[in-house]
């Protein structure tokens, strides 16, 4: 059995990183990651979908040699320009200089400006097939399904869809690619984290791509990070599907600042009081500690947000803040929330909370808040306690 033969005339040649400690330099990747890249090969043509990142050229070209000896690919179908997968477009050009590079009007726009790369492309659009003899790429354009020449590439003869970035995850792949023969369990929570922090911001154009693509026949979604997924295919789509309508799930992310505990005292009060109410997912965040990729991952996964802080130089607790704005960035919607915090003389860290989710249009009916002078006394936590009841209603009766 060849691991890396996904079926007949479709092979893996892509990369893992367990190098790199930060995806985009901003994303921790504990299991690192995999740079994907396919073989296609017809009985008159072969192509290549998608490149590597510029360090990992060399495993590419090993992975190469391997899969197809030494013909050169005739093709490089790039479905997505970000570097993670372009980089290593020049040294591909230089390593088959009759290869044609395939993008659309986007995308050699993009191979142009980053690669000086002008000569021997071949520019397609919405629908176009390219025939490599008994398997054919049909091309279907996916705008901002994360850049804004974002494709995906299918073989119809295969079932097989090339999505890009979407179905996608962090992590690499331990020996085995093709979801079937390996336990997937560990890319899940990657998958949501992936999703909420690099494509999170374009729902809309994910949900676009999904109703787009909803009609082809698919026993094979190969994305550019990740397992490519044969028998999970429905939990994938009903993944990306939720997240695109930023539905939540039941349950609640909270996330607050806490420099000597106060805060977190209502944090705990809120918690305690939630499960009380028979909510099971309850997901906490002190925001000083958790990397924001793991919290911006829980609040799109989860329906309520309760969010505290305390007041710092007249202002929101920096931590807090810096979580906020992730959250606007990202235009998530359709959220339960409660808002939280302490203060000592004069009270401005729930007000600006507030304000920030004003600003995100990030829920779905009122804001429910409570604001403790120094340490929440009895009462306080007595209206913690309140607000978690309010949050808790409203997830479940939703
Ligand atoms: C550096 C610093 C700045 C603060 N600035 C304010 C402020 O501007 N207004 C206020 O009412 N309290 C201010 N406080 C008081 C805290 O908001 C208050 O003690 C709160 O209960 C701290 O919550 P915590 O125990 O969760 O950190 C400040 C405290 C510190 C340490």
């Amino acid at each position: 059995m060849n691991i890396k033969e996904i079926c007949d005339g479709i092979y893996y040649v892509g990369v893992n990183d367990r190098t790199t400690h930060r995806f985009e330099a901003l994303w921790p990747l504990p299991d690192g990651v995999s740079y994907n890249s396919y073989i296609v090969k017809g009985s008159a043509k072969t192509a290549l979908i998608d490149g590597v990142e510029l360090s990992a050229c060399d495993r590419l070209r090993e992975n190469l040699i391997a899969t197809i000896g030494d013909v050169a690919p005739d093709y490089l179908v790039i479905n997505h320009m970000e570097p993670d997968h372009s980089g290593s477009v020049r040294v591909l050009r230089s390593m088959f200089p009759d290869m044609t590079i395939v993008g659309n009007a986007k995308t050699l726009e993009m191979v142009r400006g980053f690669y000086g790369i002008a000569d021997n492309v071949m520019r397609i659009a919405d629908g176009d097939c390219i025939d490599l003899g008994g398997l054919s790429l049909k091309f279907v354009i996916t705008p901002m399904v994360h850049w804004p020449e974002t494709m995906m590439t299918y073989v119809a003869e295969r079932k097989a869809l090339f999505t890009g970035d979407a179905f996608g995850c962090f992590g690499a792949l331990c020996g085995a690619v093709t979801d079937s023969d390996m336990n997937t369990e560990p890319y899940f929570p990657e998958m949501y984290r992936y999703y909420s922090n690099i494509v999170g911001k374009y729902g809309m154009f994910v949900g676009k791509a999904l109703q787009k693509v909803a009609n082809l026949e698919m026993d094979f979604i190969c994305p550019t990070h990740g397992p490519v997924w044969h028998e999970q295919i429905d939990r994938v789509v009903s993944i990306y599907d939720r997240l695109s309508r930023y539905e939540g799930e039941d349950g609640v992310t909270i996330v607050y600042g806490s420099m000597y505990g106060n805060t977190e005292d209502m944090a705990e009060a809120i918690a305690s009081r939630l499960a009380e109410r028979g909510i099971r997912n309850i997901r906490m965040h002190n925001a000083s500690v958790s990397h924001l990729s793991y919290i911006l991952s829980d609040i799109f996964r989860y329906k309520g947000l309760i969010v505290g802080a305390p007041t710092y130089s007249n202002t929101l607790f920096p931590p807090v803040e810096a979580v906020m704005n992730a959250v606007k960035t990202r235009e998530l919607k359709n959220r339960v929330i409660g808002t939280f915090g302490s203060f000592t003389w004069a009270p401005q860290a729930v007000k600006r909370i507030n304000q920030l989710m004003d600003e995100s249009k990030l829920y779905c009916d009122e804001v429910v808040s409570v604001e403790a002078k120094q340490a929440p006394g009895a009462d306080a936590i007595a209206e913690c306690r309140r607000l978690a009841d309010s949050v808790a209603d409203r997830i479940l009766r939703s």
